[in-house]
């Protein structure tokens, strides 16, 4: 295991065991996962979540992020509000690699209440073993950061 393999995720209450079974599957795979919980089931607020792992990632202390809410869609919003992150909502495996492979996407967000365990971990992978190409994509990708738009 190395520095470069750490992974942020975070999630509100819509579903922790999801979250928990994510990172043990992540984890399985040579990564150190950040969870950054909540850990109880107590309605929570999921801005705060997902800009507590946005930090994790836009900082560098960790290479990619999971966000999990009921849509997903919360979440990525506030992720996205931290300079450096490119956080895309995935419910299905195309985008899932295609956000990494074109977006050079830093974080992940699935909807807890959209997309089943299994669907979930294959989004999961299919997130993580994609690689950026560059190139064209990486023109635009640098067009994205209000700085240079
Ligand atoms: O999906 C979400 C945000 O995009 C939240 O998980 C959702 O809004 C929480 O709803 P509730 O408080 O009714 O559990």
């Amino acid at each position: 295991m190395t520095a470069s393999k750490r992974i942020a995720i975070s999630s509100d209450h819509a579903d922790i065991p999801l979250r928990q079974t994510i990172a043990n599957h992540v984890a399985s795979q040579g990564w150190e996962v950040v969870d950054i919980g909540p850990t109880t089931p107590e309605s929570t607020d999921y801005p705060v979540h997902g800009k507590a792992a946005a930090d994790l990632v836009a900082s560098g202390d960790c290479q990619l992020g999971i966000l999990l809410c009921g849509t997903g869609q919360g979440i990525m919003m506030a992720a996205n509000k931290v300079p450096g992150i490119r956080c895309g909502i995935c419910s299905d495996t195309f985008s899932a690699a295609m956000i990494r492979q074109h977006n050079d996407a830093n974080m992940l967000s699935l909807g807890a209440r959209v997309v089943g365990k299994g669907l979930a971990l294959a989004i999961v992978d299919a997130f993580l073993n994609a690689e950026f190409e560059g190139g064209r994509h990486a023109t635009r990708v640098d067009m994205i950061e209000p700085a240079n738009s």
